[in-house]
Formats: structure tokens, sequence, C-alpha cells
């Protein structure tokens, strides 16, 4: 389909001779005042649109071209306004362009030249379309409603959450402690069609066996002693919305039986109470404990595991996603220095390798933790490998080389090595197999003086 050209013209006759001289190249609409220009316009649909500046009701004047500039700027900003102006009327065409037309184009109208003006402007918004598209594609590959991650893993992360806020199937997030189940989970909820309604938290190992039961299902007045009034439970409160059992595989059997009834037919009854209560509520829940693990045990109802995990949903340690550290990192940083008004502090390379090497067994919990930290500890405009306090790996960081030139040797003599032991130090082999010639891979083999008895 071509695209779409605005003629915005209240002259009847050029209207005419623009249309008709466009048309083989775009679509072309007609709009004879401001009132239909901006009725066009707000469907999104002109990349371009021309603009006669002397309007109805005084098409002597510009100043109605002026405000439709004005209004088309915020109705449709993608749109290029192309002002068409008269050959004397110098002083509007610079206006305009200050209000934010892309172009302008003088009366009389040469067509060809109009023609090589609308090229050009419909080619940068070609551009400037794409730029936007690529732009969101990398902000949604690195985040996702604050959870940051440009490893595979988390890019793949990100995209199983999409697909499950799509769905209303409960969804398993397991993962260590501290790598992000929380959020995973509140990235669902809030991509879901239940955003505009409540997401419900409920930590499960946090709260007594006794106590659970009726924080969840709620209770009814004098259910048990101490009952002296009616309680809405977690469930209710979620109703129509969402409801996140956090660590539920500290949830007591008796409740996992209540909360596969939920799941099969949709009801629960209040602790006391007789009464079946039909709810819709979306299950979330999370776990760092191994499901699998607690079923095989028996300490988790297999039925229930396999009800809950219909989305599953693992969120790696931070160990596994080496690539992440450091964004993440910087990312507290920033956020942090931001908070503190303490602009400019940045990680030596000291630190950030040592970032790198640490085990993080308190995964991003942990790293933010050791960030925040660090902050109150440095000074001046860097943080040190001291400001981190990760004693525990301090001792098997080498001193630093994080010069490319020593990476690429190490890769060099690594892959020679390897070539050399596979051809049984065959040099012909060898040079074949890393690509080389003879003479260089002599010269190499003198370079990293790899000594070979052939
Ligand atoms: N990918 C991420 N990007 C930014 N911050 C993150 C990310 N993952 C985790 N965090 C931060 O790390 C901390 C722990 O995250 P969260 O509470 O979601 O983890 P969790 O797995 O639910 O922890 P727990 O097992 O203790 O319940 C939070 O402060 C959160 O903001």
């Amino acid at each position: 389909m071509p695209p779409k050209l605005l003629i915005i013209e209240d002259e009847p006759s050029l209207a005419k001779q623009m249309k008709w001289g466009l048309s083989d190249i775009y679509q072309v609409c007609t709009a004879n005042n401001a009132d239909k220009a901006k009725t066009l316009l707000t469907s999104g649909a002109f990349p371009v649109a021309t603009l006669d500046l002397g309007l109805p009701p005084f098409p002597n004047n510009p100043e109605q071209g002026f405000k439709l500039l004005e209004s088309a700027n915020e109705i449709s900003p993608h749109t290029r306004i192309i002002v068409i102006t008269g050959n004397d009327e110098q002083e509007n065409a610079v206006k305009a362009i200050g209000l934010g037309a892309a172009d302008f184009c003088s009366k009389p109208l040469d067509l060809e030249v109009l023609k090589i003006i609308l090229k050009r402007n419909f080619r940068i918004c070609e551009l400037e379309a794409a730029n936007r598209k690529l732009q969101e594609e990398y902000q949604c590959s690195r985040s996702l409603y604050g959870m940051i991650g440009i490893s595979p893993v988390m890019t793949g992360l990100f995209a199983q959450i999409r697909k499950a806020s799509e769905t209303d199937y409960p969804v398993l997030i397991q993962g260590e402690t501290g790598t992000g189940k929380e959020m995973a989970a509140r990235a669902v909820f809030n991509l879901s069609r239940r955003s505009q309604e409540s997401l419900i938290i409920i930590n499960c190992g946090a709260i007594p066996e006794n106590l659970l039961e009726s924080e969840l299902f709620g209770h009814e007045k004098g259910a048990f002693t101490g009952a002296d009034s009616r309680k809405t439970g977690k469930f209710e409160l979620a109703d129509k919305g969402t409801l996140f059992l956090d660590e539920i595989g500290d949830m007591p059997h008796t409740l996992q039986v209540k909360l596969l009834r939920f799941i099969q037919e949709g009801t629960i009854e209040r602790v006391g109470g007789s009464r079946v209560i039909k709810l819709d509520v979306r299950i979330i829940a999370a776990t760092h404990v191994n499901l699998e693990q607690a079923v095989k045990e028996k300490r988790f109802r297999e039925d229930l595991f396999y009800r809950l995990n219909v989305i599953p949903i693992i969120i790696p340690p931070l160990r596994e996603r080496l690539e992440d550290i450091l964004v993440l990192a910087n990312h507290f940083i920033r956020k942090e220095t931001e908070k503190i008004q303490r602009d400019g502090l940045s990680l030596s390379p000291a630190a950030a390798a040592a970032l790198t090497s640490h085990s993080w067994p308190g995964n991003v919990r942990e790293l933010q933790n050791c960030i925040f930290r660090a902050l109150t500890k440095a000074d001046q405009g860097i943080i040190s490998l001291a400001d981190l306090g990760l004693s525990n790996t301090l001792e098997n960081i080498e001193p630093l080389n994080l010069s490319i030139k020593a990476a690429r040797d190490n890769a060099e003599l690594r892959v020679i090595s390897q070539a050399m032991a596979v051809t049984d130090n065959n040099i012909s082999q060898a040079a074949k197999l890393l690509g080389v010639s003879r003479p260089t891979l002599h010269d190499l083999l003198k370079k990293h003086e790899i000594i070979t008895n052939k």
C-alpha cells in the first residue's frame, strides 16, 4: 500500500492539481479546513501532510494555519508537516518551522520540487519510525517493570513474563532467594488485564500455620477463641484481581488442600463458615525451595504442584548470568546516587572485576545491598574494591589486567595450544585448523614461546 499523504488546502483547484499529481505515488486525502484536517490527523495515519497556511475563515491570513500546525504537533506528533507558502512570505515559512513544521515549499507550486520534498520527508518518517521501534525493542529487552537484565536468560524471561500475562492460568515462579521472584510476579500482574484490580501479596512462610488459614480464607465471628468479628481473607480481597502466594513451599498440608480446591473449583469457605464463596482470582505462586524435590519427599502435594505449575517461570541465580551483574550494579548506583544527589560515582576496574567474580549467594538483593553499602563508604568519584567489602572474593582476584590486548593474547595462546595438542604438534594441520599460514603459525609459536619438538 502506498503511504498516506494529507493535503490541507482550501483552494479547490490547487487541491485538485496536487491530488492529481501525487496520487500515483501516495494515497492522498484532502482537507479544506482546519477542523477536517484535525479529524483526519487524529487517526495518526499520515506520516506527512502539506499545509497551506491561509485557511478559512481567513484565507489571506496565516494565523489559522499556525494554529493548526500547533494542534497537529499534539494530535499527531509523528506527522511531518510541509508548509506551503507564497514566494514572498519567507517570514511565515520561518515562523512555521519554529512552530514545528518539518519543511516548506513555495507557491506557485512546482510539482516536481514538491515531490522531492515529500520523498525526503517520507524517508525521514520511515527512519524515525524504525528508530522508535528499535528503541522500544531495546528498552523492552533490557528491562521490564523495573527488572533489569541483558543476559539471554533474562531477555527470555521477559518474553515468558509477557506471555504469562496474556492468560489467567496459575504461574509458579521458582528461583533462589533474592533473584527477583516478587518483581517477576508484579510484572506479570502489571502487564495482565487484571492490572487495574488488586494485587494481594502474602508470604506463606512468615505466618504461623494457625493464623495463615484465616489470613488466606478469612473467618466468621466466633470461629475460634478470639475471633470476635468476621475477617475477610486475602482470597476475597483479591477477587477479580491477583493473589501472589510467596514462599508457597512453606504452605502447610491442610492449606494446600484448600488451595487445590480453590484452583479446581474457584471456591473457598471462611474458617468457621459453611457458605461456599465463588471468587475470580488469578494465582501467582513463588518459592525458593525446589518444589519437585519437595513433592518427592512428600512435603508438597503433587496434584497441587501440577495445578500451580501451569506456567513455570524459573529465575536463574546471578552467578549463571554474569552479563547482568555490572548492568545491575550500575543501575543501583545510578538509582541511589540520583536519590542522594551525588552524581558521577562509578566503579573502579578492580571493583567491577570483584563484582563479577563474587558468587552472590544472596543474588540481586545481596548485590543491591553491597552497592548501597559501598556508596556510603566511597569518597571522591570512585567506588573502590575495598568499599565493596567483598572479603571472601578479594584473595581470589588476580592483579587486574583489563586490556583488550592481554585478552586477545590469552585467547590466542589458548587456541594455539589446543590446535597443537589435537594435531600432536603438526604445524601444517594446526595452521589449517587455526586458519593461518604455516609461517604465521611459526611466528605465533615464537611469540608465545611455545616449544615444539617437531
Ligand atoms: N532483575 C532485577 N532488576 C532490578 N532489581 C532487581 C532485579 N531482581 C531483583 N531485584 C531487586 O532485588 C531485590 C530482591 O528482589 P525480589 O524481592 O523480587 O526477590 P525474591 O526472589 O522475591 O526474594 P525472596 O526469595 O527473598 O522472596 C529487590 O530489591 C528487587 O528490587
